[in-house]
């Protein structure tokens, strides 16, 4: 049977005093496609890296997402660029490429278990929005990750999604904000304007390079 044990918005589980002394790291990582990185994005990992008092906060793209219907992805590095203009304001945001390095299906286990080995002092935040909350039962190897020592779901509410947790999940409660990547390139598909959805260097960039028009 699956644990189900949901966290209601707690305090960080960690002792001060291993965070003074060193010997301990907390760590953001925010998986996604990113096709393209929105205001929302940038708005929940600054959140949750506060609540939660992360020393950082990595974006990191997918190769292949692990979903068949996210196939349509633009080329990666073109998804790399617009989260390098992003994130450049905000020292407390970076970028993890490991799962572009790899390639091929980004698994979450297989890039959490890894990181974790090689990093044996940093306890990771695994940022999920509402809807991969929802959809965590379906994950690959969904039971090994849970277990994997140091590791931690954080989950943000999305509107529109159940936002109900059949596994351990942190909650962080941020602003809601509703749009997605997939409004954003219907909107530029249409024409529309995509100003504050997007920080100007992006809505720069996408208008420079063409993308999401037919
Ligand atoms: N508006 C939002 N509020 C909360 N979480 C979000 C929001 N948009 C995306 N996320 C979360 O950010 C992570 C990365 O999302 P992703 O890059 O797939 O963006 P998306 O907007 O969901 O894209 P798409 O519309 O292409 O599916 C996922 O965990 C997703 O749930
Ligand atoms: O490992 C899985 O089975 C799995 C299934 C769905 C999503 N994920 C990860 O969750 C993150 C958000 O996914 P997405 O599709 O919303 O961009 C991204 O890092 C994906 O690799 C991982």
């Amino acid at each position: 049977m699956q644990r189900c044990r949901v966290f209601a918005n707690p305090r960080p589980r960690v002792q001060p005093e291993t965070v003074s002394a060193g010997r301990r790291h907390r760590v953001g990582i925010y998986g996604g496609t990113f096709n393209p990185i929105h205001n929302a994005h940038l708005l929940v990992a600054d959140q949750v890296g506060q609540s939660l008092s992360l020393e950082k906060v990595k974006f990191m793209p997918d190769a292949t997402p692990p979903h068949v219907d996210k196939k349509t992805a633009i080329d990666a590095e073109l998804r790399l660029a617009m989260i390098k203009l992003a994130i450049k304001n905000n020292p407390l945001f970076g970028i993890e490429e490991s799962e572009l390095r790899r390639g091929g299906v980004s698994y979450t286990y297989d890039t959490m278990k890894k990181m974790i080995e090689q990093h044996p002092t940093t306890d990771y935040y695994f940022i999920i929005g509402g809807d991969m909350v929802d959809y965590l039962p379906k994950w690959h190897r969904i039971d090994e990750l849970v277990r994997l020592p140091r590791f931690h779901f954080v989950g943000v509410r999305r509107p529109g999604a159940k936002n109900e947790a059949a596994y351990p999940v942190i909650w962080v409660d941020v602003p809601l904000v509703s749009f997605s990547s997939t409004d954003i390139r219907r909107r530029v598909e249409q024409g529309l304007p995509i100003r504050y959805m997007v920080p100007d260097a992006v809505a720069a960039f996408i208008k420079e390079h063409h993308l999401y028009h037919e």
